[in-house]
């Protein structure tokens, strides 16, 4: 007979458990784990009759129907919580059950095996098969992402693997700062520089270079690219939320807009990484290549299992899936530390005391910043980086919130209502809840399962741990030099969601150097 041990190495006890468990609740007595009643799937509640059929049912959510689109969609969802329950079930496109309790979404994690599976966006399926280009890693399933996903977990994830780059993107931070301090910028110009820094800071380990982005008259290539990043989630986001349908049967202006932008995206990635690769061939042959110099593309070009087709398709997932993301969710966290002046001077404080006023962030500083960490994650709970929070297909039937749901249904585990239904004083903006020394706070941050920004798992974010160290550089270098303010009317700026948060109208910092 098979030991414990063995089966646990094989991968399948958990599996095997939840199976045994998935059983016993087909039986006329299924009972839950703390002996309540588990109720069927079908008697999940949420929207009836005409609001389940397909595509309708979906339509019938949005404008104008209702007063909500995609980039509102966390409003909808919580007026459907409030309506029905911490478990919801909807169509959003296909059939989705909505969870808002961490302990559902702890259930949701613990059983998505090797290769969790998020829904693929339909919009870039259909695409993938029009065209016949390779598949990124965000869309990829299975053993064909986990054999893209794997060379790259042991590259970005691991602790050292963003501060290996602290040195070239300080040097990018610093030549934000500069800009700030000696041009009158528009709010329209400051929000398109925010984009520039995540570009230009996520370029130095993608390309192994400056792109020059905060020239006067920047290569226009690269700007392409970060327009064509923001039509992607746009158009992904229409297509994950069941708002643009027509692009099943024919090029409809949704479809257009997400072919152009990935076209974009693939063509000029592949001249850069081929420059980047030009420009190492030539350093090698003089000898002027550092043992110890951090290169994300000499390491994978060494990676026999990957082509270099691959490597093209890495690169412009990461320039672009680092863009977007970053750059709104830096502005979010400069606007809540503005509204919050107190929270400000107890960050800039944390910054003198181990950075100085003109001291470059280092790696050892940065591990002992314990505030900037908790006014970034707390600016995150406060204002969710993602539209919906993560989404998972089930890979096994699953018990969660008493309702059995089976594996194949798509699931979303919508933390922005838990970030505040979990929290005392849900909208004041407190980085001192996620401060270890306070007493008060460890209730607060108790269940880990609550701010996931960046999701959880195996497929997880793999850029977080930049991502987090480009907004920590900029926060930073703005802190050190100028107070963040902002104008009156931007005070209370309403956030929408372009797959992720950005402000409904430019925000209008006010940026005062001391
Ligand atoms: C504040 C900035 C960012 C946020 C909030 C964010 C958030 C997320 C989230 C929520 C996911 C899905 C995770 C899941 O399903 O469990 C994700 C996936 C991903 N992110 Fe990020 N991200 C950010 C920045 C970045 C950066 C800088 C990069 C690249 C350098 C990046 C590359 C990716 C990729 C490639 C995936 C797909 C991973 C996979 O499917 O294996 N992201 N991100």
């Amino acid at each position: 007979m098979m030991s414990i041990k063995t089966i646990y190495q094989l991968g399948s006890l958990r599996s095997l458990v939840n199976r045994i468990a998935a059983r016993a609740m087909t039986s006329s007595t299924t009972m839950s784990s703390n002996q309540t009643e588990v109720k069927p799937f079908e008697s999940i509640p949420g929207p009836g009759g005409i609001y389940k059929w397909p595509i309708i049912g979906t339509l019938l959510h949005y404008k104008p129907f209702t007063r909500h689109t995609p980039e509102t969609l966390q409003e909808f969802l919580n007026e459907q919580f409030d309506k029905y329950g911490p478990v919801v079930k909807l169509r959003l496109g296909p059939t989705v059950v909505v969870l808002s309790d961490p302990k559902d979404m702890e259930t949701v994690f613990r059983h998505e095996g090797k290769y969790p599976k998020r829904p693929q966006i339909e919009i870039q399926t259909i695409y993938y098969k029009r065209t016949g280009i390779r598949e990124d890693l965000g869309h990829l399933q299975g053993p064909a992402w986990h054999a893209l996903r794997a060379p790259l977990n042991r590259r970005l994830l691991k602790a050292d693997s963003a501060t290996l780059y602290l040195e070239q993107q300080n040097e990018v931070a610093d030549d934000f700062v500069k800009i700030l301090a000696s041009k009158n910028l528009s709010p329209e110009e400051l929000e398109d520089m925010f984009y520039r820094y995540a570009a230009e800071s996520i370029a130095v380990v993608t390309f192994n270079k400056r792109l020059g982005l905060f020239d006067p008259n920047p290569d226009k290539i690269s700007i392409q690219i970060i327009e064509a990043s923001k039509a992607v989630m746009i158009a992904s986001q229409d297509s994950l939320l069941g708002k643009s349908v027509a692009h099943k049967w024919y090029k409809n202006s949704t479809y257009k807009m997400i072919e152009k932008a990935i076209g974009t995206i693939r063509s000029t990635t592949a001249a850069s990484v081929s420059q980047a690769y030009s420009v190492l061939q030539d350093r090698i042959k003089s000898g002027q290549l550092k043992e110890d110099e951090p290169n994300l593309l000499l390491s994978l070009l060494a990676e026999k299992d990957l082509a270099y087709e691959d490597i093209v398709v890495i690169m412009a997932t990461l320039y672009s899936a680092g863009t977007d993301s970053t750059a709104k969710n830096i502005q979010v966290f400069l606007y809540n530390l503005a509204r919050n002046p107190e929270k400000q001077e107890l960050l800039r404080r944390e910054i003198f005391e181990n950075v100085g006023k003109n001291g470059p962030l280092t790696a050892k500083a940065l591990s002992n910043m314990v505030y900037l960490k908790a006014a970034l994650k707390e600016s995150f709970r406060l204002n969710f980086p993602g539209s919906t929070g993560i989404m998972r297909i089930l890979n096994e039937d699953l018990v969660v919130g008493n309702y059995r749901v089976p594996s194949g249904v798509r699931v979303l585990l919508f933390n922005p209502r838990a970030a505040k239904k979990n929290f005392e004083n849900p909208e004041e903006y407190q980085p001192e809840r996620w401060l270890r020394s306070d007493d008060s706070v460890k209730k607060d941050t108790a269940h880990n399962m609550i701010v996931q920004p960046f999701g959880h798992g195996a497929r997880s974010c793999i850029g977080r741990r930049f991502a987090l160290q480009e907004i920590y550089l900029l926060a930073t270098k703005i802190l050190q030099n100028f107070h963040v303010d902002l104008q009156p009317e931007s005070y209370e700026t309403k956030f929408i969601y372009k797959l992720f948060i950005e402000a409904e109208k430019t925000i209008k910092f006010k940026f005062t150097k001391f």
